[in-house]
């Protein structure tokens, strides 16, 4: 049974469609003694206190039946997971009411802060909950037959949650893999683009409409045949013609009151599906560093793990960090305790410095760097380069630039004014 301040109770199932853009308190129990009560007035108290911009969320996970919080198994106290933006942040073990609530105050105190536009979130996309939820993939790509294909979940059923996560079970059971997605509000201007042999037809106005009244969900899926497939379950071009043809197709049943717009997207052939994928999901740069003491130990096993990942190194040199940079590198830790201790460890020999190039390369290298704090790294992203060779959370193997900004900065930084187009 759950309290009330257990909005989701996450199954294997579940787990990829947490929300984004939250704080999210799971707490992972064992089944024989259910979720922690001890921590129910904590829990309710912060809720009252933050609850008004909706942003602090609590969750319970029952760690025996997720293949994915086995490490979490057969122990006698409860382990609290913090997530924000989809990334587990941090891990508390054991009901430490002190330290619960003042992670909880620092977080939803950063949140403020960034939706004050005063700060900005390190971690710009919602896949990175991939990252922990499915450790492996995107990692190892040896099935050449997996075939990717563009969909797009448009605004008005973006909007209906339920229905959305329906959506997102649905391309789940039927085997799918989100590769990447994001959520992007499309200007007028990326819809004429993206829509440019439709310009002349009637509806057009209305989809254009449509299209830029609210976040669309971007995801590239794969499996064997994709786009085939994605495209059956869809069913027949319009809403009308579905719920005429094929009531049972996706967009019969997802169709939205009153909208003569179909809701779901697919592309229609191979060919459609590359370009519809570089639209959305260009290829990108990132600069990437394996640090120090890692240079020195594991520098030829971490790079074939980047190889294996699939990204181009558009560029490489080994060179120790002078202060200067490291100080640039880390500007926004200035002040915090570790921070002299990261210059000086930054500094202290050689590191590996490259531009990986891919689709979605930002996001790909943090989920191959796997979590900050090792720990973390081994119980939820076994196969990532901080699981493998990170010693501590200081000297954590390798860094990745943050965002698309913060990457052409550190490159341009690093490597002086490049064309990397
Ligand atoms: N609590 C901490 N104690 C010691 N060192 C830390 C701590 N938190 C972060 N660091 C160090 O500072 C670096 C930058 O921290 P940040 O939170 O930006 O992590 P990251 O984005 O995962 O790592 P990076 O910026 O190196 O790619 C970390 O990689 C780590 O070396």
């Amino acid at each position: 049974m759950y309290v009330f301040c257990y909005e989701y109770k996450l199954s294997t199932s579940q787990l990829f469609v947490i929300p984004n853009y939250y704080i999210l308190v799971i707490d992972v129990y064992q089944a024989w003694c259910g979720p922690c009560k001890a921590v129910v007035n904590l829990f309710r108290k912060l809720k009252n206190e933050f609850g008004e911009d909706d942003v602090l969320h609590f969750g319970v996970a029952e760690a025996d039946s997720i293949p994915t919080l086995q490490p979490f198994r057969n122990k006698c106290e409860p382990v609290f997971l913090f997530c924000v933006n989809g990334k587990i942040i941090t891990i508390v073990r054991g009901v430490n009411a002190p330290l619960i609530s003042k992670k909880i105050t620092e977080l939803v105190q950063e949140e403020r802060e960034i939706a004050a536009g005063q700060k900005e979130h390190s971690v710009e996309d919602a896949s990175r909950q991939l990252a922990f939820f499915f450790p492996n993939f995107g990692i190892k790509r040896t099935d050449q037959k997996v075939e990717k294909t563009l969909a797009l979940i448009r605004p008005s059923l973006l909007k209906e949650r339920r229905r959305k996560y329906s959506v997102l079970q649905r391309i789940k059971d039927d085997g799918f893999k989100i590769a990447m997605q994001k959520e992007i509000i499309l200007s007028e201007e990326q819809t004429r683009e993206f829509y440019k042999e439709h310009e002349n037809q009637d509806y057009f106005p209305v989809l254009l409409e449509q299209m830029t009244s609210g976040p669309t969900l971007i995801l590239a899926l794969t499996r064997e045949n994709a786009v085939a497939h994605w495209r059956d379950l869809l069913g027949p071009k319009t809403v009308e013609e579905a719920m005429k043809e094929n009531p049972n197709s996706l967009r019969a049943k997802y169709a939205v009151n009153n909208i003569p717009i179909d809701q779901l997207h697919g592309s229609s052939t191979p060919d459609d599906a590359q370009k519809e994928l570089q639209f959305f999901f260009p290829q990108e740069h990132t600069l990437a560093l394996i640090k120090p003491a890692a240079a020195k130990k594991h520098k030829d096993d971490i790079m074939q793990k980047v190889k294996e990942a699939g990204f181009t190194i558009s560029k490489i040199k080994e060179e120790a960090l002078t202060r200067e940079m490291a100080t640039q590198f880390y500007r926004d830790h200035k002040g915090k305790p570790f921070f002299e201790h990261l210059v000086t460890y930054m500094t202290e020999g050689p590191s590996v410095v490259m531009i990986l190039t891919k689709e979605n390369a930002v996001e790909e290298w943090r989920q191959l760097m796997g979590p900050t704090d090792p720990e973390v790294a081994k119980a939820t992203s076994p196969e990532s380069i901080r699981a493998q060779f990170a010693q501590d959370i200081l000297s954590n193997a390798v860094h990745g630039s943050s965002n698309r900004e913060h990457a052409l900065k550190s490159i341009e930084c690093v490597f002086g004014e490049i064309d990397t187009d």
